[in-house]
Parts: structure tokens; C-alpha cells; sequence
């Protein structure tokens, strides 16, 4: 007998093989799709009706700072150097454990409820976070935000905590998280410690996650002590690579976007974010284009303020057209492409396909709303129309974590009364 079935679905199976089935079946067994199809000789301990529905491969939230959903709304309409230096260290150097525990089960109860079933993750007290999305259920790519300043004794202390944690977590939780080295940015990182950084990462056989020429400061900061941007940069010292998550990528020059496309770099596009901080416009269109694995974030909550990222699919699909002057630019399948197969690729997980012994990671949104109705294209509703608010359900790893709108593998009110104390018990140390 199976574990799951789900029946009487529209599928979105983003395989472009099997394309949308309109009235379908998927059957899981151990973690996986066990078969997608219009019926099945299955039976399983449990069956999930989905008329009305649309199943979909779950979302994945590439560039993500999960324990920063505890300053959601701290520190708004401000310069991204000012709101960093001035704002957000300061209140960060007064976080504990229990702080980013907190902040990130709040921010995995957020995607559980928006259909996110897995994320990248770039942040600090990173065994708080690993705890967190091992006691949630989804899929997590973490790692410890290293920032050097040119600093040769920091640099040391900075590598030895970002390495531990590789070590201590890559592979747990069932192998739902895996682990990453997270140099935060060119521009807060010293050259020989991007190098050693790197040279780290591929010994140890794991990913890097970076920012990357998120502001016009950060291009001409390049320019200024090395002569060349960032993109060339880390081209020069062959940081570049398909194990290579790089969020941002907004002040890219068109020689930048050929270096991209060949090295077959991730690029973490995050709409919202680069419009709240007015940090620019990432070449989204031009990138997938050149043929570059483009996908899609959300970026902190501090500077976004929510983790929806059906909210990303549809700035990234507007920005793109009005930048672009092009309405034709990054049409809704292309945008759900980032958002689950390309998502899925830059974390190196078998999932964004609804598709034979892929991972049993998707979504269920509900169809029956008014905002949602009529349907002519599915694509387009989810894209355009809908919202996180409309998932209904959410199953990762082929466990059922929310049904009929109910989160099932947290307290969600014990979770947001954590976080709303947290919040306040900082707030007191900040002395704000
Ligand atoms: O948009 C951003 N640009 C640059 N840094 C950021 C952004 N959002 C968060 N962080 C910072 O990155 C570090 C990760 O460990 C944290 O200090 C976080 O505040
Ligand atoms: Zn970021």
C-alpha cells in the first residue's frame, strides 16, 4: 500500500514530458512520486481529494535570511548601507539562540503556509535555524553568513564556524537539510578569504551561497580597489562554478551575463527585495537568454517584509516586463520555472517536478475563490492572480505538514507568541 494519494487534481507537473494533466492522480510512497498519472491501481493509508484544486511541485525560496522574519517591519524605507550598518548589525550582534530559533520557526511556519517546501538560507547562530527546519518538515540549503572585512583573525573564527556547521549538518534531518559556505558578499569579504572560502567548499563537496552586486556601491567598490567588477572578480580568482548560489546579480553588464551563463552559476533573482531597498533591476530576461540558471527568492523579511513567494513569481514577472518595456518579457510559465525546476537545481535537491521518483515535495492551492475565478489558463492564475494565501496544502518529503488550511507539524499559535516575546525581549536589549 502506498503513503498517499491525491486525487481528482488539476497538475501542474512543470514536466515538460507530461505537461498539465486536467483531472489527475499522484501516488507517493517513502518520500517519492511513486506515479503521476490520470489513474491509479493504487491504494494508500490516505487519499486527499483535490477537486477544485490545482497540485503543483512545491516552491523554492533561494535566497533567504530565515531567522530575520523576528525584525519583519524593524527597520523600513531606508538606504540598503544605512539600514545594514546602522539598523540591523547593531540589533543583530543582541541576538540569541532563541531569538533565531524563534524567527525561523515563524519563517517556516510562513512558507508552510505559502507553499515553500524548500529554501536557501544565508545566516548567523545557523544551528538554531538547522534545528528549526528539522522540527518543521521542509527542505532547507543552509549556511553560516561569513563576513571577514579583510580581517585575518576574523577571517579564521569565521571559517571554523561556517565549516563546523557544514559538518555538523550536511545530510541531516533525513537528508532534507544540506549545508552551503556562505561568504556574505565581494565587498565585506577579504579576496584570500573568498579564495579559501571556495578552495573549503569544494574540498568539503558542498555549495557557496553570496551575494552579488546587490548595489551600484558594491560595483564601484570593485572598481575602485580591484579595477573590475565582481562578476570578473570572482571570475579571477575561478570562484565561479554550477556550485555557486549568487543572490542579486542586479548591476550586470552584458560581458557579465555571458561569464554567468557559461559557468552555469545560480542566480537568485529577489524582486521585492531589490524594489523595497531600491537596489535596481536584475537582467532577468537578458540572463535566460545567455542560457543561465536563473531562480527566485525572497530574501530577509526585514527588507521584503513576507516570505510569499507567489508574490516574487508575480514581481518578477511585472518588473521584468516594465523594465524591459517588453510585456512579452518572462511570461507566467517561465516565472514558474525559477520558482520550482530551477529552484530546485540550484539547491541540488530532486524536486520542483511533479514526475516517477522525484521527491514527494508539492503543493495543493486551492481554486475556488473569487479572485481565482474564471479559469483560462492555470499558469496565469498562480502567476498573476493567486497568492500563498490560497495554499491549502502542503506536503514535503511526502509528509502532509498543512491540510484544509491546518499546519499540521507545528503549534502555530505557540510559534507566533514565541517570536512576538522574542521580538519584545530584544527590543529591550536594543534600548529602543
Ligand atoms: O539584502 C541584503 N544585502 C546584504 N546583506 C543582507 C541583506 N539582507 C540581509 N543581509 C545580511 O546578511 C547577513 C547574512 O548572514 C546578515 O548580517 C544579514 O543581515
Ligand atoms: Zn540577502
Amino acid at each position: 500500500m502506498a503513503d498517499l494519494i491525491i486525487k481528482n487534481a488539476y497538475i501542474l507537473t512543470m514536466d515538460p514530458e507530461a505537461g498539465d494533466i486536467e483531472n489527475g492522480v499522484v501516488v507517493v510512497e517513502d518520500g517519492k512520486i511513486k506515479e503521476v498519472g490520470t489513474s491509479t491501481e493504487c491504494t494508500a493509508e490516505k487519499v486527499i481529494d483535490a477537486k477544485g484544486s490545482v497540485l503543483m511541485p512545491g516552491l523554492v525560496n533561494t535566497h533567504c535570511h530565515a531567522g530575520m522574519t523576528i525584525f519583519r517591519g524593524y527597520a523600513d524605507d531606508m538606504q540598503l548601507q544605512d539600514w545594514l550598518e546602522n539598523h540591523i548589525w547593531p540589533a543583530e550582534a543582541k541576538l540569541t539562540d532563541e531569538d533565531i530559533y524563534a524567527g525561523t520557526k515563524l519563517a517556516c511556519l510562513e512558507m508552510i503556509r505559502s507553499g515553500t517546501i524548500a529554501f536557501a538560507d544565508m545566516y548567523i547562530h545557523e544551528n538554531k535555524v538547522a534545528q528549526a527546519v528539522d522540527e518543521a518538515g521542509i527542505r532547507a540549503a543552509l549556511s553560516y553568513g561569513m563576513i571577514d572585512f579583510g580581517d585575518k583573525e576574523k577571517a579564521d573564527r569565521e571559517l571554523e564556524v561556517g565549516s563546523a556547521f557544514v559538518k555538523e549538518w550536511n545530510g541531516k534531518a533525513s537528508g532534507r537539510i544540506s549545508t552551503m559556505y556562505g561568504p556574505h558578499a565581494p565587498n565585506t569579504c577579504s579576496r584570500d578569504f573568498l579564495i579559501r572560502v571556495k578552495e573549503q567548499a569544494v574540498k568539503d563537496n558542498v555549495k557557496l551561497h553570496i551575494h552579488v552586486l546587490e548595489t551600484e556601491a558594491e560595483l564601484n567598490y570593485m572598481k575602485e580597489n580591484f579595477g573590475m567588477c565582481s562578476i570578473h572578480f570572482l571570475k579571477g580568482i575561478d570562484f565561479w562554478g554550477t556550485d555557486v548560489l549568487a543572490a542579486h546579480c542586479v548591476w550586470l553588464s552584458d560581458g557579465d551575463i555571458k561569464i554567468l551563463a557559461e559557468y552555469g552559476v545560480n542566480i537568485s533573482h529577489n524582486p521585492n527585495s531589490n524594489m523595497k531597498l531600491a537596489s535596481g533591476i536584475c537582467p532577468v530576461a537578458k540572463l535566460i537568454d545567455a542560457g543561465a540558471n536563473v531562480c527566485l527568492g525572497t530574501d530577509g523579511c526585514a527588507s521584503n517584509n513576507n516570505l510569499d513567494m507567489f508574490e516574487e513569481m508575480r514581481s518578477a514577472a511585472l518588473l521584468q516586463k516594465v523594465s524591459t518595456m517588453d510585456p512579452t518579457a518572462l511570461p507566467a510559465r517561465k516565472v514558474l520555472e525559477m520558482a520550482t525546476i530551477n529552484g530546485a537545481k540550484a539547491l541540488g535537491i530532486n524536486s520542483g517536478m511533479l514526475k516517477e521518483g522525484y521527491n514527494a515535495d508539492m503543493i495543493i492551492v486551492d481554486m475556488n475563490k473569487a479572485h481565482l475565478a474564471p479559469v483560462y489558463d492555470v499558469a496565469s492564475h498562480l502567476v498573476y492572480a493567486a497568492s500563498g494565501k490560497d495554499v491549502s496544502a502542503t506536503i514535503a518529503d511526502g509528509k502532509v505538514l498543512m491540510e484544509d488550511g491546518k499546519v499540521l507539524s507545528m503549534n502555530e499559535q505557540e510559534v507566533i507568541d514565541t517570536a512576538i516575546k522574542s521580538s519584545k525581549d530584544l527590543l529591550g536589549r536594543i534600548g529602543n
